[in-house]
């Protein structure tokens, strides 16, 4: 594009020279042009040549363009690319503590502000390279004018460097203000309903319109300064060539045709300063978004979720060796946890709220890497088992189900392209949600909505469950996914993984008794530690806790585990502390 640029202006300034020295000799009345550079050309000649130069300028305007825009698609792509592809490689963890809407934002308005400076950066080069020709052929044509006015150009641009720096830090303070309005936005979207049913909708307008008006202000701020930079600069060039042509004036030599020609060369010279400020200053109000992919993009790639190759020949035994995991330093959320799990055991976790029972959960799905210690999977440490052959074998069902805007049978497949018909409806029938899809217009493929919204929680929870089991994992992990059920869909799904007991290894944490009555062992975490681990009635001995929650259902059977489960299957008593 530099070549472009400099074969464009020296076509333009040729054109310029030919042009004025055409004029010149149709005023004074001569027949020929020039003489410049010790050349003179018949009028003729001239303008023909003018035509030439004229059309090579254009060619090259045609090619940069054309090559902008292929700059810019390129860059475009290639950036929106990298930053996604390079959150998409990052484990779970850095994924979930993303900020919400920072990525949106990142991958839309910021990936703009790229092309914007693709653009401004050509705009800048064009110009600089324009400005030289410019300057060149000034020289050439006249020495002592065009230095003149090069000294006064770079004095000029060394005088514009602290407005451009104002720019700059303006527009870092713009962007994080725009990462914060899309923050604010994006939790809009998630509160709508708590906002409407506290009715506290004046309060979101009030916040939004603040975090919008901080976003205004600064870039209204960097706005000015960016508008203000290439007027400034041609003030202080005019003036400058206002000085150049008194010193003509007193010199008062030279011919008509140079004179005439050097003014025309140092005012295009001087449009072309006036679009490299310009652009240097729309350049530095962009920088920063680009700044900012560039940066969150880095700390991706260096949390790239590595993957293992080993691919035992099967996921049990589930070996947890003194596992230990910290949120921050020195803060444990779960600690020195060590038990094994054997192939087609049924384990329930119990524990109070915020114990780490769901900490633990991540930490053997292999979505959080353990702060200390190990988990074994048949003798292999998982941080060497292949990602994909792990996530084959082990499924996962949330306590809020989260649902594809698509079908039924999109959403149990879940891009899974191995999962044939056969195994969706049987996983379906299995999650008890076949009958409910099947009554719907197109039975499976039926579209549920944006996100699944056509669907109850409960089903939405049960398609979940049935979207676990579609993959016939070895191990199936749930946290807590009857509480968002009624009693009866929740006995329908004890039955479901009762059914399973013996074939998959099913842990499974609940807060409801009723949901772990098939479990073979019972698992009590409080703050962070396994307080114990063994089979119903153990732990009911062992553990206070379990004990007492025991304790706090309404009813008049005779204390044990399985009397427990059966009067509390109906009403889905809750054990939380
Ligand atoms: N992303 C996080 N960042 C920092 N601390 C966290 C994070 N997630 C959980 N914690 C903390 O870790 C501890 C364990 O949380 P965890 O979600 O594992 O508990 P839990 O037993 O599953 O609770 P609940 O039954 O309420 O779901 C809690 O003290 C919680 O505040």
């Amino acid at each position: 594009m530099s070549v472009v640029s400099l074969i464009g202006a020296v076509f333009e300034a040729l054109f310029l020279v030919a042009l004025t020295g055409l004029g010149m000799a149709l005023v004074s009345g001569a027949t020929t042009v020039g003489p410049m550079w010790g050349q003179s050309l018949s009028l003729g000649s001239a303008l023909a040549a003018a035509a030439a130069f004229l059309l090579g300028r254009t060619a090259m305007v045609v090619i940069g363009a054309w090559s902008t825009a292929r700059l810019n698609a390129a860059v475009t792509r290639e950036e929106r690319a990298r930053l996604a592809h390079s959150y998409l490689a990052t484990g779970w963890a850095i994924q979930h503590n993303e900020p919400a809407g920072r990525l949106q934002e990142l991958l839309t308005t910021f990936i703009n502000r790229v092309t914007l400076a693709v653009n401004a950066l050509n705009q800048a080069v064009v110009a600089a390279v324009s400005l030289t020709a410019f300057l060149v052929a000034g020289l050439l044509v006249d020495a002592i004018a065009t230095a003149a006015a090069l000294g006064a150009l770079a004095l000029i641009a060394l005088g514009l460097i602290p407005l451009r720096r104002r720019i700059r830090s303006g527009a870092v303070a713009s962007a994080k203000s725009n990462l914060n309005f899309a923050g604010s936005i994006s939790e809009l979207g998630a509160l709508a309903m708590e906002m409407h049913t506290f009715g506290v909708r004046k309060r979101f307008v009030e916040r939004i319109d603040r975090d919008s008006d901080v976003t205004v202000e600064t870039q209204r701020r960097v706005n000015f300064l960016t508008y203000a930079l290439a007027p400034i600069y041609v003030s202080i060039a005019y003036s400058a060539l206002l000085v150049g042509v008194g010193a003509f004036a007193l010199v008062g030599s030279g011919e008509l045709a140079v004179i005439g020609a050097v003014l025309l060369l140092m005012l295009r010279a001087l449009a072309y300063g006036q679009q490299l400020t310009a652009s240097m200053g729309a350049l530095a109000s962009h920088l920063p978004f680009l700044d900012s992919i560039t940066s969150t993009t880095s700390f991706y790639e260096n949390h790239a979720d590595l993957s293992g190759t080993e691919q035992p020949q099967h996921a049990t035994p589930l070996e947890v060796v003194n596992l230990s995991y910290e949120y921050a330093p020195g803060k444990n959320a779960l600690q020195g946890a060590t038990f094994r799990v054997e192939r087609g055991e049924a384990v329930g976790i119990v524990g109070p709220s915020g114990a780490g029972k769901s900490t633990l959960a991540q930490l053997l799905l292999g979505v959080r890497r353990p702060t200390h210690g190990e988990l074994l999977v048949s003798g292999t440490p998982l941080n060497d088992i292949d990602h994909a052959w792990w996530a084959k074998r082990v499924t996962f069902v949330p306590q809020d189900a989260r649902l594809l805007t698509g079908s039924a049978a999109e959403n149990i497949r879940f891009f899974r392209d191995h999962i044939d018909d056969a195994a969706v409806r049987d996983a379906a029938a299995k999650a008890h949600i076949l009958d409910d899809l099947e009554k719907l217009p197109q039975g499976l493929d039926s579209h549920l909505g944006e996100r699944g919204g056509r669907l109850s929680g409960g089903q939405r929870q049960r398609l979940a469950i049935a979207r676990a089991l579609a993959g016939r994992p070895e191990i199936l992990i749930l946290d807590e996914p009857t509480s968002s059920l009624d009693a009866v869909s929740e006995r329908l799904i004890r039955q479901t993984l009762s059914e399973l007991k013996g074939e998959t290894t099913i842990l499974i944490i609940a807060h409801r008794l009723s949901t772990l009555k098939f479990c073979d062992r019972i698992m009590v975490v409080e703050r962070g530690k396994i307080t114990s681990l063994g089979a119903p009635q153990t732990v009911q001995k062992e553990s206070p806790f379990f004990r007492r929650s025991i304790d706090s259902l309404d009813t008049d059977l005779p204390l044990g585990f399985e009397s427990i489960a059966v009067s509390s299957q109906e009403e889905g008593t809750a054990i939380d502390s």
